[in-house]
């Protein structure tokens, strides 16, 4: 009889061999039909399974679409917020360089004015005044960009000759560059209007004396100054600087003629070169966040209305512009249009580059696919897990260095009849019978303490219900950092203890009585023999058997001759003392062990009052019957000292007494 926890340290490996080899056996047995399916089978599976797995794919396939849709949208949002944020920041760029541009040219648009305020405010103003005045204005310092100022002659052409002695002896006092003044070209015509006057001298000589009647656009320019108080040509090249673009700007003045007549057909001018504008007015770093150009649109009358370049930066490599929305600005100035045009360049649009945001999106897209596909096979895993834990014979607990159960399988009621909740959070041993805690918590203890996988049998207490046999395989995994527990597969082995309790009883005693039976009955007694050997003591078989019993057999049935039988062992039991053995050899032979009599007549008394007993009647359905025995007594160590020895007397004693006559008792004989 099994009653103790059964621990088998250190025979684990042995034990899940033959373990895992019984349960293959049974598992094939049970399922052979899985392990080779039939053709239906298969096919069936392979349905289950295949759109399953395509299922999955189409799942990772329609995410990795998605992602790039949404990237996608997300790219083209951030293209457009990109796009509008760069043009409220370029625009912002433009008016500023714009309104540089425009308060530069008004700067000296007012100096212009301030010098023909000047002629205004005098009654003569001489070359030397002149020169005071465009002096005092620093124009170097002041109004970078502007080249020159100057005061124009109108002169007839009748006058012409007179006009330029009069300079050459008037003006050459003050500068020897006056002594060989003369108009040029040499057009005659009707009316000149001839450079008198030019500072800074230096660099612009070679406009003294030049003829502004001469081009038409400066002659346009003239007539609507004077018409307008105010004028700009279109671009022009100067005298002296024939290589660049430059603009004049113009005021009528009136001041007394060189011969002492009051005229008011001069002007006074300014001319500036459109590159030192711009490089004046525009700071570089602005300069490069945009491609310039300046274009003179005509003369606000729409006299003259070709198109012409003022200004224009290097030509733009287009391919290098992903953004080239232009934006352009109208300034009229001097009775002329401006268009003032501006294209972004790259830096003005901080987009990222198309390889990256390739690179990006595929990296999305493998990122989205690869987490979508771990994680349905996870949920396939957990499933696969859930259905294994359902069909499992084993569950596992996860217990921590002191014993306490941490969790729990939701498998472990249906495989120990507790739930999870009845094991979690108290210590192993407190689950199981207080007889078996302490081999439990022994066992855990050689575990923790790094000893080998062991498995422990042990019965559970359960409350309300009976306690419930079951393995526990204790595996130390605490030092695995994943795992951190020690591991415990419980596995329901109660029925396989009920089937060894049974093999135990059908081994021992006898199916018909549930007595003992001769192997039994041997062991008994030479554990009674040694006792009696050992405290000088004694003890008797005595052999009993039916008179008569084939009878009953033939006349009532043999279940009524079982049941005869079955109430003899009562009977026999009731008779004697706890500590006797009754057990039944076979047929209608019964032998009895007693334990301690005295002597000789302890042992004859007890068989009396045997015979008495069964000379009772036996009352077996409705119908009495009356038994009788023959008995047959030895004594240890009177007559033998082994069982064989003492059954062999006893045997042979009671065959004395059936010859003798039914139902007598008699002693073995003395030894020889
Ligand atoms: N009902 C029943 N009969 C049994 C069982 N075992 C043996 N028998 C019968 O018991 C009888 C024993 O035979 P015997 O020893 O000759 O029977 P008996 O009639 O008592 O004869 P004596 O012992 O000479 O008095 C036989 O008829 C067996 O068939 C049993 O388990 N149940």
């Amino acid at each position: 009889m099994v009653a103790q926890p059964n621990a088998i340290a250190g025979r684990s490996s042995a034990f899940s061999a033959s373990e895992h080899t019984a349960r293959t056996r049974s598992s094939k047995e049970q399922g052979s039909s899985m392990d080779s399916p039939s053709p239906t089978a298969r096919s069936y599976v392979s349905a289950l399974t295949l759109p399953a797995r395509r299922r999955s794919a189409l799942i990772t396939a329609a995410v990795v679409a998605a992602v790039i849709v949404l990237q996608w949208l997300v790219l083209l949002q951030y293209q457009a917020l990109e796009a509008s944020r760069s043009e409220r920041a370029f625009a912002r760029t433009v008016d500023q360089a714009t309104v540089s541009l425009i308060q530069q040219t008004v700067l000296y648009q007012n100096a212009v004015l301030g010098l023909r305020a000047h002629y205004l405010g005098s009654d003569e103003v001489t070359v030397a005044k002149f020169a005071r005045y465009a002096r005092a204005l620093e124009i170097e310092q002041a109004l970078p960009g502007l080249r020159a100022f100057a005061f124009n002659r109108e002169v007839s052409e009748d006058d012409r000759e007179a006009y330029v002695k009069w300079v050459r002896k008037t003006l050459s006092e003050y500068d020897p560059a006056y002594a060989g003044f003369d108009i040029y070209p040499v057009e005659p015509g009707h009316t000149h209007h001839v450079v008198e006057t030019i500072h800074p001298p230096l660099g612009n000589q070679r406009s003294l004396g030049y003829d502004l009647m001469s081009s038409e656009v400066r002659r346009l320019a003239i007539a609507r100054a004077r018409s307008h108080g105010f004028a700009a040509t279109p671009p022009i090249r100067l005298q002296q600087a024939p290589n660049a673009i430059a603009v004049l700007i113009l005021a009528p003045v009136s001041t007394p003629g060189w011969n002492g007549h009051l005229s008011n057909q001069q002007t006074v001018a300014a001319s500036f070169l459109v590159n030192d504008l711009i490089h004046t007015a525009i700071a570089p770093a602005l300069r490069r966040r945009f491609h310039l150009q300046i274009v003179d649109l005509g003369s606000e009358e729409g006299l003259d209305t070709f198109p012409t370049v003022l200004f224009e930066d290097d030509a733009i490599n287009n391919e290098t512009l992903p953004y080239r929305q232009m934006l352009h600005r109208t300034h009229i100035y001097g009775g002329r249009r401006w268009d003032i045009r501006f294209t972004p360049r790259n830096a003005e649009l901080h987009l990222i580059p198309m390889p990256v945001i390739v690179l990006l999106m595929i990296g999305g897209a493998l990122m989205a696919g690869t987490i979508t596909h771990l994680t349905q096979q996870r949920i396939r895993r957990a499933a696969r897990n859930q259905a294994l834990a359902e069909q499992a014979l084993d569950c596992v607990l996860e217990i921590d260095a002191d014993g306490v159960v941490r969790s729990a399988d939701a498998s472990t009621a249906r495989i120990t009849g507790m739930p999870p909740v009845q094991w979690e959070g108290r210590p192993l041993w407190s689950s199981v019978v207080e007889e078996d805690a302490d081999a439990v918590r022994t066992g855990f203890g050689k575990v923790v303490a790094d000893g080998p996988p062991i498995a422990l049998e042990c019965r559970l207490a359960r409350p309300d219900a009976d306690p419930r046999w079951i393995e526990i395989r204790l595996g130390n995994q605490l030092s695995k950092r994943t795992i951190g527990a020690v591991l415990a597969q419980v596995s329901d082995i109660d029925a396989r203890k009920q089937a060894e309790a049974e093999i135990e009883r059908l081994a021992f005693f006898d199916s018909l009585t549930k007595l003992p039976n001769r192997r039994l009955l041997e062991q008994r007694a030479e554990m009674t023999f040694s006792a009696a050997r050992r405290h000088r003591g004694r003890a008797a078989l005595l052999v009993i058997d039916l008179d008569g019993f084939k009878q009953i057999n033939d006349n009532a049935g043999h279940a009524t001759g079982d049941t005869v039988l079955a109430t003899v062992a009562t009977r026999l039991q009731l008779a004697l003392r706890d500590s006797d053995t009754v057990a039944r050899l076979g047929g209608d032979e019964f032998v009895i062990l007693l334990g301690q009599p005295a002597n000789e007549v302890d042992v004859r008394a007890a068989a009396g009052r045997l015979t008495r007993d069964l000379a009772l009647p036996l009352n077996v359905d409705g119908r009495n019957w009356f038994v009788r025995a023959s008995i047959g007594m030895a004594m240890f160590p009177d007559h033998g000292t082994s069982f064989a020895e003492l059954l062999s007397r006893a045997d042979a004693a009671m065959y004395r007494s059936k010859r003798s006559g039914s139902g007598l008792n008699t002693m073995a004989g003395p030894l020889p």
